[in-house]
């Protein structure tokens, strides 16, 4: 049975769409639904010289392996016209819609994954929707209390306790509840999704050099270690917290199916050295699949026909292979 794969191109005036015109210009061995708006990706494929044709979505039709050149489209309508580069606010709803539209359809088990492209936070709360990312918003729409954002790239996993906060809000934010029940999920998907046995975390301390015994900060002998101790007793195999600074080397890599992040750039700073352009969002702890890109909108890049498809590949081939993993192991 193929597949259905849910694809948000996200910011209008962004790289999104032309990176969605860009996948369909192969075959793929799933049915890709593009949520959005077709007269925009018509104009898109006009600037770009892409050749599109645009296939209606309907549910009562059985799925097909999407063919090259062609998409199928779920419309959703833009409330104003888009100029490449240009955020308009107007457009904040239709980029929620579309991520909404996705969400209820793979809760209903009609789609089996979502795939976005990236957007612009700050416009869709200028538009007067509260949105600090699509990690937060799938959570909140699925009514999951926890998930958590890793983001791989060939030979490292990292993953983060906390997500988008301001950077004044860490710590409090990194409680012994939370560092539990986000290793609880990484671990368990790092089985489920992952296939690897019996996984090892590597996680990093907070502070500079892991707080240095008390002397550089205390969030690591308060909360951390007796939570990464609680996980350690019922035969996780964890290790740290390590100094994120001397972390990231292979020495230690080597052992590690991931790491785990105290905050969004502790993390995800390495992970986009090592890999920005070929790696992939995943969200871990919801109740559908859900994959991304690693990069943002672009503005500079949209409808130039410069911006490169890799993460997004990478984002469709990982959500297509977690999708037919579920499906054979139920
Ligand atoms: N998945 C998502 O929705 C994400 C959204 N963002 C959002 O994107 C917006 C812009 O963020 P920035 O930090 O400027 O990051 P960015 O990734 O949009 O741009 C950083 C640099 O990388 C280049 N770049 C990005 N993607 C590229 C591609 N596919 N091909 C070639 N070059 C590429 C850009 O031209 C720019 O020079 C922000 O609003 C941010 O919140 C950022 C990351 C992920
Ligand atoms: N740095 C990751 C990012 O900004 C994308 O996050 P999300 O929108 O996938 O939650």
């Amino acid at each position: 049975m193929t597949i259905r794969i849910a694809i948000t191109p996200g910011e209008p005036a962004g790289i999104g769409p032309d990176l969605v015109l860009q996948l369909a210009q192969q075959d793929w061995p799933a049915q890709l639904i593009t949520i959005a708006s077709p007269e925009l990706l018509k104009d898109r494929a006009k600037k770009l010289n892409l050749p599109i044709e645009l296939i209606p979505y309907d549910e009562t039709v059985p799925a097909t392996p999407q063919a090259k050149g062609t998409l199928t489209i779920l419309p959703v309508e833009l409330a104003e016209e888009v100029k490449c580069g240009e955020l308009n606010a107007k457009n904040g709803l239709y980029v929620v819609e579309s991520m909404r539209v996705a969400c209820e359809k793979n809760i209903s088990g009609e789609f089996d994954a979502i795939v976005t492209g990236p957007v612009n936070k700050g416009i869709i709360n200028d538009s007067g929707i509260s949105f600090s990312g699509h990690t937060e918003f799938f959570a909140t729409e699925s009514n999951t209390a926890d998930v958590v954002m890793m983001l791989a790239t060939e030979g490292l996993r990292v993953a983060l306790v906390t997500t988008h906060i301001p950077l004044a809000y860490v710590s409090k934010a990194v409680t012994y509840e939370r560092v539990i029940n986000v290793t609880e999920i990484l671990h368990s998907e790092l089985i489920s999704k992952f296939g690897i046995d019996d996984p090892t975390i590597y996680v990093c301390g907070l502070n500079p050099h892991a707080g240095e015994d008390g002397h550089l900060g205390t969030e690591e002998m308060t909360t951390i270690t007796p939570a990464l101790d609680e996980l350690r007793g019922r035969g996780m195999n964890i290790v740290g917290p390590l100094p994120a600074d001397t972390l990231f080397q292979d020495k230690y890599l080597q052992h590690a199916d991931a790491v785990l992040s105290m905050y969004h750039d502790q993390g995800l700073t390495v992970l986009k050295y090592k890999g920005f352009g070929k790696a992939v969002n995943i969200t871990l702890g919801l109740p559908f699949i859900r994959t991304s890109v690693d990069h943002g909108t672009a503005l500079d890049l949209a409808g130039t026909g410069e911006a490169e498809v890799g993460s997004f590949t990478v984002a469709l081939n990982e959500a297509i292979n977690l999708a037919n993993r579920s499906k054979k192991h139920g």
